[in-house]
């Protein structure tokens, strides 16, 4: 469990790093760094108020009072809530000099007026305060599952104790980010706190789509058959219904992922340079495309199993078999309709393509899997490969409707079916790719892109600057 291989060991090196290292508190935090710092070649010394009784201290690591264990390092990692900080005040002259390593979190954002590592540089300005680790967890430093893609954020005022803790950082395996003076420090202790950043707005969006198509398919396939037929289709609203907003949500997802780059190519073209920012609201629609797309993924998903479960639907088999009834009793067969043969295999296979390639376009915004391939295999697949997927999917909800949207019997109350309402967005964003890709266009933007300004541009800033 207990992996060292992530572990660089200290070699010939030992000039610039303390060979021990020395962790105020015996807590989970505290007990975990000094398991991988025993691991990767360190001599671990404890600070603990019972120096004694600490039997969970790992095996090989000294436990001592906080005076004698500071005496040891040159470096000390507090591993001990802020709350408790005051007792340190007693330890100013056993302190004075060393490198304090500020570990500690926050329950909540902005929690106090100043960052926990700024208090405690404030109760003890003889020490090198250092702000690190705190967005490691104790179960991760414990479970082997560190690698040098898990950044650890330092911030200090002195440059020297700054190298220090980053390079111990780098003898765990990890990868040590600078991120200026203390000051930092409250950025760095938010930083943990952030729930899902980058998926929150997608949320929304997704939601709200999910709500407004819901309630426009609840008034025209049940409010409208029970207030004029008297009909009760309340049973819809388990499958039928949620089986129509997946995919409908799906695809104006998918689409809006592509509106945003089809409309900073407009204002590129437009302002004719690609030196000046986007707008605010733009710039985020950006960076959140990779949640966008994974969402609609996911209701792509949710689609394609309530649409396996159809023939097991009790509504589904009594239809059926009424239809059949109807023919044996009238003593006649339908005739095969060619017509309908190819629209409804058309519609299928549409769907599963469209399925399959999103699928492969979803993986490769992985990470894992993005990282393993170049910047052009990556653009082709995201771009190219997601473009098939929205052409296919837009086509597959066309032929799904076929012709349905010029009969006034499917417009219940004026409102049209709502296939028609998943289809302005996509269809809206195609034509303005198709629009785009032209060559005289294409050709702008592509000479944007690689740097060229339009002349009225370059003279405009030009005046600018003088
Ligand atoms: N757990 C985690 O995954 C992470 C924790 N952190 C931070 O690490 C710090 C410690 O967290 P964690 O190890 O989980 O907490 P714990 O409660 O498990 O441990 C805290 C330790 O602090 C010491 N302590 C408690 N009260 C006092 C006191 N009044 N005076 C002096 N020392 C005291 C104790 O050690 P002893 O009995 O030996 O004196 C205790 O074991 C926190 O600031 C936390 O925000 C940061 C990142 C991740
Ligand atoms: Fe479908």
């Amino acid at each position: 469990m207990n992996d060292s291989s992530n572990c660089f060991p200290l070699q010939g090196m030992e000039s610039v790093k303390p060979k021990t290292v020395c962790i105020f508190g015996t807590g989970d935090f505290g007990r975990s760094l000094g398991l991988k710092l025993l691991q990767c070649g360190y001599s671990v010394v404890f600070g603990s108020r019972n120096p004694n009784s600490s039997s969970l201290v790992p095996k090989g690591a000294e436990s001592l009072s906080h005076t004698e264990a500071a005496k040891k390092s040159a470096i000390i990692v507090i591993a001990i809530h802020r709350e408790h900080y005051d007792f340190l005040t007693d330890l100013a002259d056993v302190l004075k000099g060393k490198v304090l390593v500020d570990i500690s979190n926050n329950l909540k954002m902005n929690q106090y007026p100043e960052s926990n590592a700024e208090y405690l540089a404030g109760l003890l300005p003889g020490c090198k305060v250092v702000k690190a680790f705190n967005t490691v967890s104790a179960w991760a430093l414990q479970s082997g599952t560190l690698d040098a893609s898990r950044q650890v954020l330092v911030c200090g005022n002195d440059a020297e104790a700054k190298e220090a803790v980053m390079e111990i950082a780098r003898s765990l395996g990890l990868t040590p980010l600078d991120q200026g003076t203390l000051l930092a420090a409250k950025e760095i202790e938010n930083y943990p706190l952030q729930l899902f950043p980058m998926w929150r707005m997608p949320c929304y969006v997704c939601a709200v789509l999910t709500v407004l198509i819901f309630l426009y398919c609840l008034v025209i396939e049940v409010f409208y058959p029970a207030a004029t037929r008297k009909e009760d289709t309340s049973y819809l609203i388990v499958i039928t219904i949620p089986n129509r907003v997946f995919p409908i949500v799906s695809l104006i997802l998918l689409a809006i992922v592509y509106l945003a780059g089809l409309i900073a190519a407009i204002i590129q073209l437009y302002r004719g340079t690609k030196y000046s920012r986007f707008p605010d609201w733009l710039d985020k629609w950006m960076l959140c495309r990779k949640q966008l797309g994974l969402l609609a993924l996911a209701y792509a998903f949710l689609h394609a199993i309530y649409t396996l479960v159809m023939p097991i639907r009790y509504y589904v088999r009594w239809a059926w078999s009424n239809y059949q009834m109807t023919q044996l009793k009238s003593n006649e067969t339908y005739p095969l309709s060619n017509y309908y043969a190819w629209l409804s295999d058309t519609y299928v296979a549409l769907g599963i393509l469209g399925f399959f390639f999103f699928v492969v376009v979803g993986i490769t915004s992985l990470p894992s899997v993005g990282n393993a391939v170049n910047w052009r295999e990556f653009n082709f697949v995201q771009s190219k490969l997601g473009y098939l997927t929205l052409v296919l999917s837009t086509a597959h909800t066309l032929v799904y409707g076929g012709d349905r949207f010029i009969y006034p019997t499917f417009y219940r109350w004026y409102l049209p079916p709502s296939f028609v309402l998943s289809l302005i967005i996509p269809c809206a964003v195609l034509a303005l790719k198709f629009i785009l890709i032209m060559p005289c266009l294409d050709q702008r933007i592509m000479k944007i892109r690689q740097g060229w300004e339009r002349k009225s541009k370059i003279t405009n800033s030009s005046s600018l600057k003088i």
